[in-house]
This record gives structure tokens, C-alpha cells and sequence, in this order.
């Protein structure tokens, strides 16, 4: 104070006595005046305060007055909104580990920090701040976090824009930014006993990190696009579904045999999409009933998954009875198994047989086709938005054309046999090539040539690809993909060969038989002695 002009000392200490002099008598008019002059008195001063104060505070609660246990949304996006702003110009952040990531930290705005940010010319002021819990932790009322709030302050005269344009803006943006860096999830209704959970939810969740996605997939490129395009257009038709009348939904049947990748496209149209991932096991739903309780409870931006529909559902509209059968099919030189009392064809009959007995569904599902018609595009359905509906299946010619036709099942996409645009976006990805061969490797022409001669799907033609050893490069791994590739040729053209044979005998068979029962007297012993009858 040495330093200051004589004047300046006087007004701050007349200034200091003043204050002290107006505390003292309100803490006299506290003591002693009536409770209602009091009361008058406050309102006064707030009106007063109001009229020379040009600014408006509004303030947004961690926790509502309602529900105390629930994260008011509105808190949540404006925490996200000025996570990003407070990063750049705030001085005191808090850090936390990302819920999405857990190598990466999330910066936010650290308690009683100010940030300013700017809208449409007008600058705005957000500080986050905390009130004390006033009630003392006792031994019925545990001790009590403090209450956080992030308080807005803006002109008067802006009171119009800030209410009806940067406010829903806030919350729009900050919800954007909320769902791009959530933790997405992979749900699953498997049986109770095995996740047994406080909250009675029908569903169970483990964090979603599948890595695939459309760029790792091995597909036609214009087949990708198409797909791509399909799934973006659908994200961003909120309005145009909401004209037309239609519930904001689209179902993908995904077809094929196995191994050409119709789990990892789901996996990729999560990742795309951002998206939570539904693994629906419809041979654990008890019936009808519990498949729509766990409908109403999938949120939106999901994707609801019924993975190798036709092992799940007979398509007369009854369950099938039996607790395990093998199929006769073999397809492409496949035997498949399947489990129809447990649904997939992963699931061991021990396990299938604790679920029965736990009345978790398997066997004693009551599911009918109808029943799931509606959980697909029933009234039911419609709730919630913006939702996939997958269904997978290795035998589409099997699926009844109700379940599939279009407006239940949208887009059909078959995932065949590896082609050679396929196959080169693989090889880039599972390859180190050289910069300069790029997508022209000298193998590469053989691997086309023998791609044309025969089928491989993508599962084998990656299991191929993958390095065995730290020192198999580009090389050895083409190497093994066209040897692998060259034994399946000769192994098919031999089983087209052993096929060709067999019918000729069968053939011949039929005819010897034909001249038996032509000759009723001695046809047998017309028979030469290779038993093969003569032409
Ligand atoms: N188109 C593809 N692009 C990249 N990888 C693929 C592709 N298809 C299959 N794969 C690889 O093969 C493996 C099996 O694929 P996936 O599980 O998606 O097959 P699927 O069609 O679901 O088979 P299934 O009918 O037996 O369930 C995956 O690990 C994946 O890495
Ligand atoms: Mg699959």
C-alpha cells in the first residue's frame, strides 16, 4: 500500500468499513427481525440485483431432484460438449480413464474452472462448480457426495438465442460426442444362472471390441460400397422413415456358406455404425412373451443378431423336439452339425442339457414362427429406433419366404467364395508386400488363375495368409495359400471323379436290376463274371 496515492488507501479503507458496517447489521437484522421482513427483504435485493445485473445463470445438476441414483442426460452432454472445448483453454482439467479406450485418458474442466465459448457471435461463460452436502453422514444416512452442477452465463439480451438455439445445440453435439466415445457393448440373453445380476435385466453385456471391419473384409469392392452406402443412408434417414410411416429400422439376412465372413460383417456394421451389438439366442427364450420383453428392452443404435436362424427355428412354426440330431446335408464337403435343442452348433450337449434342466430355454423353448414375425415388425418393434435387425444362415433356400420378404428382412446380401478382388484386399492386409509390387505380387496371377478353377472361401484363404513364424514373409505364406489351394483342386477333381464313378455303377445297377426283373427265370445267371451287366 506504501507505493499507492493517499486517496486510493482511503476509498478501500472507507470502502472495507462500509461492508463491515452493512454484515454487522445484517447479521443483526437476522437475529432480530421477524421472519417475514426478512423474506421481504431478500426478494427485494434479488429484484434489485436483477435489475442492475445484466446477466442470466442457468444452472445443470449432476443428479435431478427426482432420482438421485440416475446421471441427470442433460449433465452428461454438457460434460461431454465442454470436455472438448475445456481441453484447449481451461487451466485446471480433471483426468479420467476413458470408458472406450483404456490406454487414453478423457480431460474435463476441473471444479470451480471457468471456459468461455462462442455461438453465433456471442460469447457464453460455463463454470463447474460443486455444493457441499449439507447432511452428516450417520449410521441411517451414509456420507453423501458433493452435488456438481456446470453453471451458464450469458447477456440478457441474448436470452432468445441462447434458449432456443445454443442450448439444444449443447445437448445435440454433446451427445454426439457422447456416443462416439462410449464404450459400445455386446449383449447376450443367455439363462440367468449363469450371470445371475442384481438389476433383473434380460440381458447380459461384456464390452464389444471385435476389430473387423469393412476395410479388413475381403469382399468385391463395389459390393462393399453398395453395402456401406446402404448402411449410412439408413443412419441418416431419421426424418425420411418418420414421413413414410415406418418404424426406423432394417433388417440384413446375411446368407452363405460357412466361413465367408457373416459374423465379421456384423462385427463391421457395429464398428461402422457405432452401434451396440444384440446376440440374441432364441433357443433360450422361454416364449412368445419373453421374446418381446427383450425387444422393449434393447436400446437404439443396435444391431439385434439371430446368428444361423434356420438351426433355431423350424419353419412349420414349431419348435423342433428333438434334444440333438445330425443333419445329413454335406454341402461343399461339410458335415454340419447341429444343435437343435441348443440352437448353435458351438453349443456342447453338456451344457445344453444344465441350460434345460435350469429351464433357461434349451428344449423348452415355445417360440413360434409367428411369434417371431412379430418381434421383427410387429407393433412391438417400433420402439426404440434407429435399430439392425441380422439374421444369418448358411441355408437361405430353407428360411420360410414370410421370415425374409422384404420389409422383414430388407437387404439380402449373399457372402460367397472368395473372389480375386477379394482375395488382394486380404493379401494387403495379412501381407507385409513391398511398397513397389503393391497389389501385384508375381504369385498373385497364379493364385486368380486358381481361383477360377476352384472355390475357397475367405476363412481358409486368411488362415492361409496368416504368418506361421516370425520369419514367414509375403512369400512363403502365397506359397502356402496356392499349395493349400492346388491339394483342394485335386482333392475336389478325385471326389468329382470318385461321384462320376459311383453314379455310372449306380446306373448300371438300376439296368441289371431292370433286366432281372425283366427275365424273371434266369436273369441272374446271365450275370458276366465281374457282376457288371453287359451294355
Ligand atoms: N470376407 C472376409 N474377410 C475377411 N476375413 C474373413 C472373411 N470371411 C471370413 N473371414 C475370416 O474367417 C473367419 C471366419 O469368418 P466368420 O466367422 O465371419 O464366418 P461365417 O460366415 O460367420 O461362418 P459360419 O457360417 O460358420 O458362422 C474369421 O475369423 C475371419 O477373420
Ligand atoms: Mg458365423
Amino acid at each position: 500500500m506504501a507505493g499507492m496515492p493517499r486517496s486510493v488507501t482511503e476509498m478501500w479503507s472507507s470502502a472495507g468499513s462500509t461492508i463491515a458496517s452493512l454484515m454487522f447489521l445484517w447479521a443483526i437484522l437476522q437475529q432480530y427481525c421477524p421472519y417475514e421482513l426478512r423474506r421481504y427483504i431478500e426478494k427485494l435485493t434479488h429484484r434489485l440485483s436483477a435489475y442492475f445485473y445484466p446477466y442470466i445463470k442457468i444452472s445443470v445438476h449432476e443428479f435431478t431432484a427426482d432420482g438421485r441414483l440416475k446421471r441427470s442426460e442433460a449433465y452428461s452432454a454438457v460434460e461431454a460438449y465442454l470436455s472438448a472445448n475445456s481441453s484447449r483453454s481451461a487451466n485446471r482439467l480433471k483426468a479420467e480413464m476413458s470408458s472406450r479406450d483404456s490406454n487414453s485418458l478423457v480431460l474435463t474442466m476441473d471444479d470451480h474452472e471457468l471456459v468461455a465459448d462462442h455461438f453465433a457471435g456471442v460469447k457464453v461463460r460455463w463454470v463447474a462448480s460443486k455444493i457441499a452436502n449439507p447432511t452428516q453422514p450417520g449410521l441411517y444416512h451414509p456420507a453423501q457426495p458433493e452435488r456438481r452442477y456446470y453453471r451458464l452465463t450469458f447477456h440478457k439480451r441474448h436470452r432468445q438465442l441462447i434458449t432456443d438455439e445454443y442450448l439444444p445445440h449443447v445437448v445435440r453435439v454433446g451427445k454426439e460426442i457422447r456416443t462416439r466415445n462410449r464404450q459400445r457393448k455386446l449383449f447376450t440373453n443367455s439363462p440367468n444362472y449363469k450371470w445371475p445380476t442384481y438389476k433383473h435385466t434380460m440381458w447380459s453385456h461384456i464390452n464389444f471390441e471385435h476389430p473387423a471391419t469393412f476395410e479388413t473384409m475381403g469382399l468385391d469392392p463395389a459390393k462393399k460400397k453398395d453395402i456401406i452406402d446402404d448402411l449410412v443412408t439408413f443412419t441418416e434417414s431419421r426424418e425420411f422413415y418418420s414421413r413414410i410411416g415406418k418404424a426406423w429400422k432394417r433388417g440384413y439376412l446375411l446368407y452363405g456358406p460357412p466361413g465367408t465372413g457373416k459374423s465379421t460383417m456384423i462385427a463391421a456394421m457395429a464398428n461402422l455404425l457405432n452401434y451396440d451389438v444384440y446376440d440374441l439366442e432364441l433357443t433360450a427364450v422361454k416364449d412368445n412373451t419373453e421374446l418381446r420383453k427383450l425387444l422393449i428392452e434393447t436400446t437404439s443404435k443396435s444391431i439385434i443378431v439371430i446368428e444361423d436362424i434356420d438351426c433355431s427355428l423350424d419353419l412349420t412354426g414349431q419348435r423342433k423336439k428333438n434334444q440333438k440330431w445330425v443333419s445329413d446335408e454335406e454341402r461343399d464337403g461339410k458335415q454340419i452339425e447341429k444343435e437343435i435343442g441348443g440352437g448353435r452348433r458351438d453349443l456342447d450337449p453338456a451344457a445344453a442339457a444344465v441350460a434345460a434342466a435350469a429351464g433357461g430355454g434349451v428344449g423348452s423353448s415355445r417360440v413360434t414362427l409367428s411369434g417371431l414375425l412379430n418381434f421383427i415388425d410387429g407393433l412391438w418393434s417400433a420402439c426404440g429406433g434407429e435399430r439392425l435387425i441380422v439374421f444369418t444362415t448358411n441355408y437361405v433356400e430353407k428360411l420360410d419366404p414370410a421370415l425374409i420378404r422384404r420389409g422383414r428382412m430388407d437387404k439380402h446380401i449373399e457372402l460367397s467364395y472368395c473372389s480375386f478382388e477379394a482375395f488382394k484386399v486380404l493379401a494387403r492386409n495379412y501381407l507385409k508386400l513391398d511398397e513397389e509390387e503393391g497389389d501385384d505380387h508375381p504369385m498373385f496371377a497364379t493364385v486368380e488363375r486358381l481361383m477360377k478353377e476352384m472355390k475357397i472361401t475367405p476363412a481358409d484363404v486368411a488362415e492361409n495368409l496368416m504368418p506361421k513364424s516370425p520369419l514367414d514373409d509375403a512369400d512363403t505364406c502365397l506359397s502356402r495359400l496356392i499349395l493349400a489351394m492346388e491339394e483342394a483342386k485335386e482333392a475336389a477333381e478325385m471326389e468329382r471323379e470318385v461321384a462320376a464313378a459311383r453314379k455310372l455303377v449306380e446306373e448300371k445297377e438300376k439296368k441289371v436290376v431292370g433286366m432281372v426283373n425283366g427275365s424273371p427265370e434266369n436273369g441272374v445267371a446271365m450275370l458276366p463274371d465281374n457282376g457288371v451287366a453287359p451294355h
